[in-house]
């Protein structure tokens, strides 16, 4: 049996606001917005990876809180599986990956050209950024 991999993506809040990155690459989804995150490695928790993740290509420490229901297939082979997740310390930057951040306020979640796959899981965090204490 083929195993599937898993990609997590961080719906990652931060004073009432979600953080949508633009991906540089590949050329198939460069220019869209997506879920930072990445590829588990072996012996690594969704969590874990998260973490390290955001780690590398934001320069933020975060903490992952608590999974959204649900996993999207993407390219053959992988799944995307969502945590919410909450900023520690440091300021979000693009360092790998993407070249561009934004913060989305409620209400304001579909501002960006979300990549198809990642549009469910964008919604279920709307609507967890909705219910927010501001
Ligand atoms: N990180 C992330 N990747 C996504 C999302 N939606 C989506 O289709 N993908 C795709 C893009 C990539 O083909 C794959 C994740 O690969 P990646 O390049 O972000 O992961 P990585 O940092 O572990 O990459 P690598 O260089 O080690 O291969 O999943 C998403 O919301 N977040």
């Amino acid at each position: 049996m083929a195993t599937v991999r898993v990609v997590v993506g961080g719906a990652v809040f931060d004073r009432g606001r979600l953080l949508a990155a633009r991906r540089s690459a590949p050329p198939e989804l460069a220019g869209r917005w997506e879920l930072p995150g990445g590829k588990l490695e072996p012996g690594e928790t969704p969590q874990e990876a998260l973490v390290r993740e955001l780690r590398e290509e934001l320069g933020i420490e975060a903490e992952p809180l608590e999974r959204i229901a649900g996993e999207w297939p993407l390219k053959p082979g992988y799944v995307l599986q969502v945590w919410t997740a909450r900023v520690l310390s440091g300021e979000a930057r693009p360092l790998e990956d993407h070249d561009e951040l934004r913060w989305l306020a409620p209400g304001r979640v579909d501002e960006v050209d979300w990549l198809d796959q990642d549009r469910p899981a964008v919604a279920a965090a709307a609507r967890l950024l909705e219910k927010l204490p501001r």
